[in-house]
């Protein structure tokens, strides 16, 4: 998908979080990095269109996420920092099937879509689990599996790997290696953006580097440093 901000600022109570930031993205993987508060998320949810911006414009393939929302819904999934606080149904299986209501599916097809889904990043095994029971690894791999059941073309992940083990986290970062959409991954976790294609840096709401991993992250380390 093309992400284009033309632009593109945001405002909190007259304060600005988001510089306005003219930029296209049409990579597979693309990450974003930054210090605490910076604007990762505000940034990311201007894709989405769960924030609209203060001002100018942020279009999907041409279609502006403010006029165009109904045509451009389900085209974004977003994946929250606590994926707890997006699962809605005590099931998992019942809470991906959620999602797919009102999408003039019959029930056997949102089971089967469901199923494929699971298969796909393999965990079935989740299918009949209770949501709040789940280890911090399993919620990431539930709620991913709630977002690509609905078929989004552009999948944003905020700090997807945060409060995981090591082994949850490899799992995590496989199962994204594995994704054919493109992907927008806000991280503290800077190896993970390893062999991305272009990692976007956020200081202070503005954009100070749009560069490789290596670049990104070594103008961060200068920030960064005390
Ligand atoms: N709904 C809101 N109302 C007021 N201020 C907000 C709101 N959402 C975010 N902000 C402010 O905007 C700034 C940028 O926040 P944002 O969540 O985009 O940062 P971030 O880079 O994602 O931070 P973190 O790494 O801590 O998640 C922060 O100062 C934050 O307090």
């Amino acid at each position: 998908m093309d992400i284009r901000f033309e632009a593109a600022g945001v405002d909190f109570g007259g304060r600005t979080v988001l510089e306005p930031l003219t930029l296209s993205l049409s990579q597979r993987r693309i990450g974003v990095i930054g210090l605490n508060g910076s604007g990762k998320s505000t940034f990311a949810r201007l894709i989405t269109g769960l924030l609209n911006p203060t001002r100018g414009a942020v279009a999907l393939d041409g279609l502006d996420t403010v006029k165009d929302a109904g045509a451009l819904s389900g085209r974004t999934g977003y994946i929250f920092q606590n994926p707890a606080n997006q699962i809605i149904m005590p099931v998992v299986a019942e809470d991906m099937e959620f999602g797919l209501k009102g999408r003039g599916m019959d029930k056997a097809a949102r089971a089967a879509a469901v199923s494929r889904t699971l298969e796909s990043l393999g965990v079935s095994h989740l299918a009949s689990r209770r949501a709040h029971e789940l280890s911090g690894g399993e919620l990431q791999l539930a709620a991913l599996a709630a977002v690509l059941v609905t078929g989004p073309d552009t999948i944003i992940l905020d700090e997807p790997t945060n409060q995981l083990d090591l082994k949850n986290r490899r799992v995590v970062e496989q199962t994204m290696a594995g994704l054919s959409q493109q992907l927008v991954v806000i991280s503290h976790d800077l190896p993970l953006l390893d062999g991305f294609d272009r990692v976007l840096l956020f200081h202070e709401g503005r954009l100070a580097a749009d560069a490789p991993p290596a670049e990104a992250i070594a103008r961060y380390m200068e920030i960064a440093s005390p």
